[in-house]
């Protein structure tokens, strides 16, 4: 995580930068089944629909994104709970498809997931002791049971839970606390990289600070990678060094933390920061905001072209339509080399050369975001960086 005293290179990984994880084309196609013993494939939802993304060593990755646009699913294919349609993973240089059995195994031990709700991933039935010692047994780091008792009570001591609470059971803590057992449990097998679900979206606000600042000072105790997943855009900034932002199965935008906050350019990565609300009065008045008109269509029925075309106030005919664009780097003054976004027509956006649609706040069929001015709309995203970034909030 960049700290104010310590800033981490914001781009991607280059040439003879120390990568733990590669993912390069990475789909998850899940088969729609229908018949009377669902024999029938008649379709696929496209969770992920290739992502290339690497993560460095010490690193913490943020993904952020609505509901169901893919995110949980691609952290599950990372760790192989979720077997990719296509694409690779290297983790630590190693091809995490070609392993099976005792050497997935092995390998799975330096990976572990931290999951949004505690609660329904520890097992009511045991006790913290029971819970903790579970994947060091599998792993066969409990062999010595005094050297097992010690490390139980060094990972209490490291996710600040008094040593007292081995003896309990889940039920028992508050939803902050169980999170730091989840955080505890996966750091007693000794990973190189852990994958964060949402791992503060389950708890309250007061206890979501605690939990991320204890997954930061982890981090620099343990020498942890962070692959976290979130739909909060404030936790990922706070915690994240590079951010990516993923829209209905892939990547539209990548960055560093700062870089992204300060000048989104994917229009949905403008949408989605001016939606959230900003503390002072005067500036939530005077902000714009970029309204989305429909909804995220289904994973199931991708749009063609451009999967955020149905939505974009800057939709252009037909290349938005028809061709899908790469994740690139962009060519903007002002902004690094090192941001990359998938849109045809983001430095027209940003030079203002391409405007905004007006659209009507009512419009909800998505081929009605066009420049029709009988359209009387409320809302124009802003037409240039320079007002984008007053809509930052974060
Ligand atoms: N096992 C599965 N079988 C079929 N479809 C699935 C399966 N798992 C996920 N999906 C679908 O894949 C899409 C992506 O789901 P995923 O949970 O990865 O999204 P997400 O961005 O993590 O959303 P959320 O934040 O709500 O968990 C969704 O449409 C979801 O319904």
């Amino acid at each position: 995580m960049a700290t104010e005293t310590e800033s981490r290179p914001a781009g991607s990984p280059a040439d003879g930068d120390d990568v733990l994880l590669r993912v390069e084309g990475v789909k998850v196609h899940f088969p729609i089944k229908r018949g009377v013993i669902f024999d029938k494939t008649v379709g696929y939802v496209y969770a992920v629909d290739g992502v290339d993304l690497a993560i460095r060593r010490g690193e913490t990755y943020g993904l952020v994104g609505e509901s169901g646009c893919g995110k949980s699913t691609l952290g599950r294919a990372i760790l192989k709970l979720e077997p990719p349609t296509a694409g690779s993973v290297h983790f630590d240089g190693v091809d995490v498809a070609s392993l099976q059995g005792e050497e997935l195994r092995r390998k799975r031990r330096e990976m572990q997931m931290v999951f949004q709700d505690p609660l329904s991933s520890l097992d009511p039935r045991q006790s913290v002791e029971s819970l903790l010692l579970e994947g060091m047994k599998a792993h066969g780091l409990a062999k010595d049971q005094a050297a097992a008792t010690r490390r139980l009570r060094e990972l209490l001591t490291a996710v600040g839970l008094p040593a007292k609470s081995l003896s309990k059971y889940p039920h028992e803590f508050s939803g902050g606390q169980r999170q730091r057992i989840g955080i505890a449990r996966a750091l007693s097998v000794d990973p190189k990289l852990i994958v964060a679900d949402e791992p503060v979206s389950a708890l309250d606000v007061s206890v979501q600070a605690q939990v991320i600042n204890l997954l930061e000072e982890l981090q620099d105790n343990f020498g942890l990678t962070y692959l976290v997943v979130a739909h909060d855009l404030a936790v990922v900034k706070h915690i994240s060094d590079r951010v990516g932002v993923m829209y209905l199965g892939a990547l539209v935008e990548e960055a560093g933390a700062d870089d992204l906050y300060a000048a989104p350019l994917h229009p949905y990565t403008r949408a989605l920061m001016s939606a959230v609300p900003v503390p002072d009065p005067v500036i939530e008045d005077r902000r714009e905001r970029i309204l989305l008109t429909g909804d995220l269509p289904s994973p199931a029925n991708p749009p063609s072209g451009c999967r955020f075309h149905t939505r974009c106030p800057w939709r252009q005919p037909t290349r938005c339509d028809t061709d899908r664009p790469e994740l690139r780097t962009v060519q903007i003054e002002g902004i690094p080399a090192t941001h990359r976004v998938a849109c045809h027509y983001v430095e027209d956006i940003a030079s203002g050369a391409i405007a905004a649609h007006r659209v009507s706040a009512k419009a909800v069929d998505p081929t009605l975001v066009q420049s029709d001015p009988s359209l009387d709309g409320s809302l124009i995203g802003p037409s240039s960086i320079g007002e984008a970034t007053s809509a930052d909030p974060l």
